[in-house]
């Protein structure tokens, strides 16, 4: 498990250090690893450090002195080494550590930040040291000017300096502009931001490199599965199971304009694990659903017991939305999970039970925000998502699920997940009703028992009111998962990610046995 922090619950950590007079101690083993990270960095690509280039972009607070002494280490070990102080001062020991090291120094100005830009860009590696967790805001000024400039010119390699200057360390939100990194040395932990877009997009990478505040640092702000996290929480059927100790899935999706949705997942939850799929709508689209997954049963008239619900995808149409609202009372009733997509969001009661899990895209989720009378559009959520997935759990009272390109998966609890396995090449109509499929899966398999104290989750340690979204998370990781293998670098359609779900089931289960 990949676990998270806020830039101020850093901070709080290291004050007990730096009350004891440790704070140069810290700085020297975050300058240490930058160093490392830029050296391992040039080595994987065949070059050696010795005439190596490297400009340090510097601000003037404790991030621009990592930097500093970063690049006197490796002016040290022989790379050529440039300076460019963006707010005129540095860090007085760091900046006297890379002068006696024999590094250049460059003062960006008004007048010089196209020059500079076209200098640093022909370097090979540029490190951005101008803002770290203590920024207030984004870069203005000469610096922006060079950022802009520079990240035209598209650098080698970036490698940013804890953040990418620009990117708000508690939340992921950006102030354009922002160098891209390649890779980004985050000290002491993860910082948050790096975990939800659009921060996320602009971090590469992410190497957290301790600095010997891990052990006071508190309850994470955001978490990330990792496959062996998601290895050893997926269901794995005993030998005395039958399909309905498995788990049943009863699914409303589809319509006659949206067939396709209906029968990608049909499919994905047949092939996700669930023991049997009961398809709800008419008559016309369960013949292609059939069609295609002919182990599904349709349910023309009342359906058969299942554990769990997928409502949503593809739903349109009177008697498919009533059949969907009627479904919906029905699960409440009897407090079964459900998995509640598209279509169906627009049917949700104002509160909803903990254990369902909603699944919207940016445009969706401000449409839920705006029935709450949180008037937002589609680019507020993209550019804040992990406040407003948030804000959307806490006020829906639903385990929300933010699709993108890094899914945040956050609980009425507060607890966040982040998970970003996927491609864009995913960004393919379908891809969201086959993860539909998915979590449906999983949220019947594990309805019965997968949540109680003796089940997976309580064995990893996740909280019992956290439980419903670490499933959810377990399904995004899949899904991406099955996403990437699919299109190994190239396109994809929404049946490809289908087809390539059972072999990343049988690579985690191989993993549990290692
Ligand atoms: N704590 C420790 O001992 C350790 C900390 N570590 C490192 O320190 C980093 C945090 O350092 P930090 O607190 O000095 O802040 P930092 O991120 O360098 O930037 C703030 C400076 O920039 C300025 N500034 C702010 N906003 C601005 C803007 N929009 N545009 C322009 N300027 C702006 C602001 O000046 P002000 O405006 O307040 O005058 C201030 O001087 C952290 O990320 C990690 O790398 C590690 O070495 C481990 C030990
Ligand atoms: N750029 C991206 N990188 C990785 N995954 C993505 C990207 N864009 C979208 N996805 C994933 O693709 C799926 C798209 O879902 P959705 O928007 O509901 O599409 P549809 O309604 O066409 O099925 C989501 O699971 C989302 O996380
Ligand atoms: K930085």
């Amino acid at each position: 498990m990949i676990s998270a922090f806020t830039g101020t619950q850093i901070r709080a950590a290291e004050q007990p250090l730096l009350d004891a007079g440790e704070g140069a101690v810290l700085m020297q083993r975050a300058a240490h690893g930058l160093a490392n990270a830029v050296v391992n960095e040039l080595r994987s690509e065949g070059r050696r450090l010795y005439g190596s280039s490297v400009t340090v972009l510097a601000g003037k607070g404790n991030n621009g002195g990592d930097g500093l002494f970063a690049a006197a280490i490796l002016a040290r070990r022989g790379m050529r080494t440039t300076a460019v102080l963006t707010a005129g001062s540095a860090h007085p020991g760091a900046l006297g550590a890379f002068g006696a090291a024999g590094g250049r120094i460059h003062v960006l100005d008004e007048n010089n930040a196209e020059e500079l830009a076209v200098l640093i860009a022909g370097d090979d590696v540029v490190i951005d040291a101008i803002l770290g967790t203590g920024a207030r805001g984004g870069l203005g000024g000469p610096a922006a000017e060079l950022i802009v400039a520079l990240q035209e010119l598209k650098p080698k390699v970036v490698v940013a300096c804890d953040v990418p200057s620009g990117v708000d360390a508690d939340t992921g939100e950006v102030h354009w502009p922002v160098l891209t990194a390649r890779l980004t040395v985050a000290f002491g932990a993860v910082k948050a931001g790096l975990m939800a877009d659009p921060g996320e997009g602009c971090a590469g990478r992410v190497l957290p490199v301790p600095i010997g505040m891990e052990d006071s640092l508190p309850l994470p702000a955001l978490r990330r599965l990792s496959v062996r996290d998601v290895a050893a929480v997926l269901p794995n059927p005993g030998r005395r199971v039958h399909k309905y100790t498995r788990g049943v899935l009863g699914i409303v999706a589809g319509s006659e304009r949206y067939t396709g949705a209906a029968a990608l997942s049909v499919e994905a939850a047949s092939v996700a694990g669930a023991g049997m799929v009961r398809y709800l709508g008419p008559e016309t689209v369960a013949r292609q659903v059939l069609e295609r997954t002919p182990e599904a049963i349709w349910e023309p008239g009342e359906p058969g017991r299942v554990q769990a619900w997928l409502l949503g995808p593809g739903l349109n149409g009177t008697e498919q939305l009533q059949r969907a609202r009627d479904v919906l009372a029905a699960a409440s009733a009897a407090g079964q999970p459900a998995v509640v997509d598209a279509g169906a969001l627009e049917l949700l009661p104002e509160r909803c039970p903990p254990h369902w899990i909603l699944t919207p895209h940016a445009g969706e989720l401000a449409a839920l925000l705006g029935r709450g009378e949180v008037c937002v559009t589609r680019e507020d959520v993209e550019s804040r998502t992990l406040h407003f997935v948030r804000l959307a759990a806490e006020h829906t009272g639903a385990v929300v699920l933010l699709k993108g390109a890094t899914t945040l998966i956050a609980s009425p609890s507060g607890a966040v997940f982040s998970q970003s396995e996927g491609c864009p090449w995913m960004s393919t109509a379908g891809s969201g009703d086959v993860l539909g499929g998915i979590l449906g899966a999983l949220a019947a398999t594990y309805a019965e028992s997968g949540m109680d104290d003796d089940g997976p989750f309580a064995a990893q340690g996740i909280e019992p009111a956290e439980r419903w979204a670490a499933a959810a998370a377990v399904g995004a990781s899949i899904h991406g998962m099955a996403g990437s293998a699919a299109s190994a670098g190239g396109p994809l359609t929404a049946s490809d990610i289908v087809r390539a779900v059972p072999g990343v089931y049988r690579a985690l289960m191989e993993h549990r046995t290692r």
